[in-house]
């Protein structure tokens, strides 16, 4: 048994977050989490850049029906590397309520992919974002991408918003769907029209396969207020660029958690405040049934759609 030692100032989950006061449409999926080890049964990658605290499937579940949601996507987090064992196991247990979003390499052979799929992965991670990863050559990525494609799933790709012009190519010849954690990482300090972001919404525009996560507003917000100690209006800085996106593209839009919150070095969030920010950028029922219920669903779920 291995014991592992988090990261210095490594912030724990949220123990006791609220009942949400916004009611999650029926069947809403939270289209973003991750489950961690517990490292004893499930150890941390040895090339992982950080150690988190454990965040087991059953804690992942119990907060699933805590908050109201329906389902999950579960996305493998760089601490485990390309080892998808806890993320499978997860699945497995989950009778069906929780897809994958997997990290494999180049090696992967036709058989794992096979598992993978049966047990409820349908999409890959290239994660761009240079503190988590060390580099990996894009033909390569290019390689998986066509093989995942050939089985319907998909690629999500985690960059920040200074890194897309250089990214562009390459993202933009991703034969799959395309999926984009936390709108690219804009840096919300600038204005929503400035041309960072502008960059982004037209990556969006010129290309029907790219959607995104409108998610982390915990992980890009400067001002805040936190979702903390009831505040019921968090993070006004990030509401216009998702509400923006929401709005411009309301059928290609996911949202999640983002729980255990990798990472955090201020703050962790409740999670049930976090629901509560989804009105916010999200202000219909309209748009809501869609981010939460049809997008997810089409996506993850085709045929139960
Ligand atoms: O959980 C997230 O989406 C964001 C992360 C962690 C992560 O992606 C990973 O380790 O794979 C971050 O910004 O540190």
């Amino acid at each position: 048994m291995t014991a592992f030692t988090k990261s210095p100032g490594w912030l724990d989950w949220h123990a006791h977050p609220a009942k949400p006061t916004f009611k999650l449409p029926p069947g809403s999926v939270d289209a973003h989490c991750h489950v961690f080890g517990p490292g004893a049964q499930f150890p941390y990658a040895p090339e992982r850049k950080y150690t988190p605290c454990d965040a087991s499937k059953e804690q992942l579940f119990a907060l699933r029906d805590h908050l109201g949601f329906d389902r999950n996507v579960i996305v493998q987090a760089t601490c485990h590397g390309a080892d998808n064992r806890a993320l499978v196991d997860a699945l497995h247990a989950s009778a069906g309520r929780a897809r994958g979003v997997a990290t494999v390499k180049r090696s992967v052979s036709d058989e794992e992919l096979q598992q993978l799929h049966a047990a409820g992965v349908r999409a890959v991670r290239f994660n761009f974002v240079k503190r988590l990863v060390d580099f990996t050559p894009k033909d390569e990525l290019m390689e998986i991408a066509a093989r995942v494609h050939q089985r319907g799933w998909h690629v999500v790709i985690y960059f920040e918003a200074v890194d897309l012009p250089e990214l562009w190519d390459f993202f933009t010849s991703l034969p799959t769907a395309v999926v984009v954690d936390h709108m690219g990482r804009p840096d919300v300090s600038k204005p929503v029209d400035d041309p960072q972001f502008e960059l982004f919404l037209r990556f969006m525009r010129e290309h029907a396969n790219v959607w995104t996560k409108v998610s982390c507003p915990e992980r890009l917000s400067i001002t805040g207020p936190s979702a903390r100690d009831g505040e019921q209006a968090p993070y006004r800085d990030v509401v216009p660029f998702a509400r923006r996106v929401v709005e411009s593209f309301p059928d290609r839009v996911l949202w999640g958690t983002d729980w255990p919150h990798p990472n955090l070095k201020d703050h962790m969030p409740d999670d049930g405040l976090l629901v509560d920010f989804i009105p916010h950028i999200a202000p219909t029922a309209e748009l809501q049934r869609k981010l939460l219920v049809d997008n997810p669903m089409r996506l993850y779920w085709p045929r139960e759609n």
